[in-house]
């Protein structure tokens, strides 16, 4: 996928800020004063707010986005906010909006993100799709494809985890490893982490944020407000403005490699030891393949089942014990133990099935 490279205007890392919820002028004109435009970029706010339950305060609506443009009109600051149908993508448009993004709720669903796509036709504002709420990294890649398919060029992501019925730590879960496989998959697409909505708490926006860094993300998303406790939807998860640039001043951004020739030296000489390591890994599992393969023979004859329940625990069991006493975490030996016994039974039942079509 194609990318104008609209990140490179900004300086390492982007970063977006301002409250969850347009709430007033007065309100946005604060939070827009009193940020630091020294590492803030964007002001964002939500004009249209999706909730979960009706009768909740679902955004001030179009008056908004007079606030909107008066902040970037006063401070000089492109202005960013959540689109959810064609009559939204349109008004922002209107004002003159720099940044729409599509929110979870919305990249759900294939037919509101063509509706919106086509609204945004040939635009050259910068849209941003949020995750799914659901993780699925295909619906996340189509709704920035359908965008692409009507002439918007300048497309990014935004990580801001994933729903889960059993509560967590986090609000939503980040799952990483969906976004560095998004990484993977479209390394031309910059993507901005949502600490915010991953926590849905203030405390744990440092940690969050770091990491996202530490993945290389091109930014963050920070929701920020002049009196968070206050805030008329999600005031748990906003900080200060000058909470804010604490957070900002002490995170630790990564770069892609260094030319330095010591690390140079160190990472050529530990990564030569990881391919050797690996090369055995594989090894000792084909050993053990051949094992089971064994094991699956002797049962053909004697007429026992591929699965042994009691026998899978046991192993298991052991495992994470000696995994846990090496320093492996359990679910990492759960992980690796379930693929390497999914083969075994696979390959133990070709067997079976091999032997029953000769017979
Ligand atoms: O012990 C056996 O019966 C095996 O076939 C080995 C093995 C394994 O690969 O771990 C495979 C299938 C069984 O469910 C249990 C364990």
């Amino acid at each position: 996928m194609e990318n104008n490279n609209w990140i490179n205007q900004f300086e390492k890392p982007l970063i977006i800020a301002g409250p969850c919820s347009a709430e007033s002028e007065k309100q946005m004109m604060t939070i827009a004063e009193d940020i630091d435009k020294d590492y803030v970029k964007i002001f964002r706010a939500g004009i249209w707010k999706p909730r979960t339950k009706p009768n909740c305060f679902e955004g001030v609506g179009a008056i908004g986005l007079n606030w909107l443009k008066k902040v970037k009109d006063e401070h000089g600051m492109m202005i960013a906010t959540e689109i959810a149908n064609a009559n939204h993508a349109k008004l922002a448009l209107e004002y003159d909006v720099d940044v729409l993004w599509i929110g979870a709720r919305s990249t759900v669903n294939p037919f509101t993100v063509q509706e919106i796509a086509e609204a945004l036709r040939d635009t050259d504002k910068i849209v941003l799709v949020k995750n799914p709420v659901n993780p699925d990294l295909d619906l996340w890649i189509g709704a920035l494809e359908r965008l692409e398919g009507q002439g918007i060029k300048n497309l990014g992501a935004i990580h801001r985890g994933f729903s889960t019925y059993k509560k967590t730590k986090y609000r939503n879960n980040p799952q990483w490893q969906i976004a560095l496989d998004f990484k993977n998959k479209l390394p031309n697409i910059p993507i901005i982490c949502d600490p915010s909505h991953i926590c849905g708490n203030r405390e744990g926006l440092f940690d969050v944020s770091q990491q996202a860094f530490n993945f290389e993300y091109n930014g963050l998303m920070i929701e920020t407000h002049c009196n968070p406790d206050e805030a008329w939807s999600d005031a748990a998860q906003q900080v200060t403005p000058a909470r804010l640039k604490e957070i900002l001043s002490a995170l630790e951004l990564r770069q892609s490699d260094d030319p330095d020739s010591i690390y140079k030296a160190g990472i050529d000489n530990l990564r030569h030891q990881i391919d050797e390591l690996d090369s055995s890994v594989l090894e000792t599992i084909s050993q053990r393949m051949k094992v089971a393969n064994s094991i699956g023979e002797l049962k053909k004859e004697h007429n026992v089942a591929v699965f042994q329940p009691e026998r899978w625990k046991q192993i298991k069991n052991n495992a994470v014990k000696a995994g846990i006493s090496l320093g492996l975490s359990e679910d990492f030996i759960d992980k690796l133990l379930q693929a390497i016994h999914q083969e075994s039974v696979a390959q133990q039942n070709n067997i079976m099935i091999k032997k029953e079509e000769i017979k």
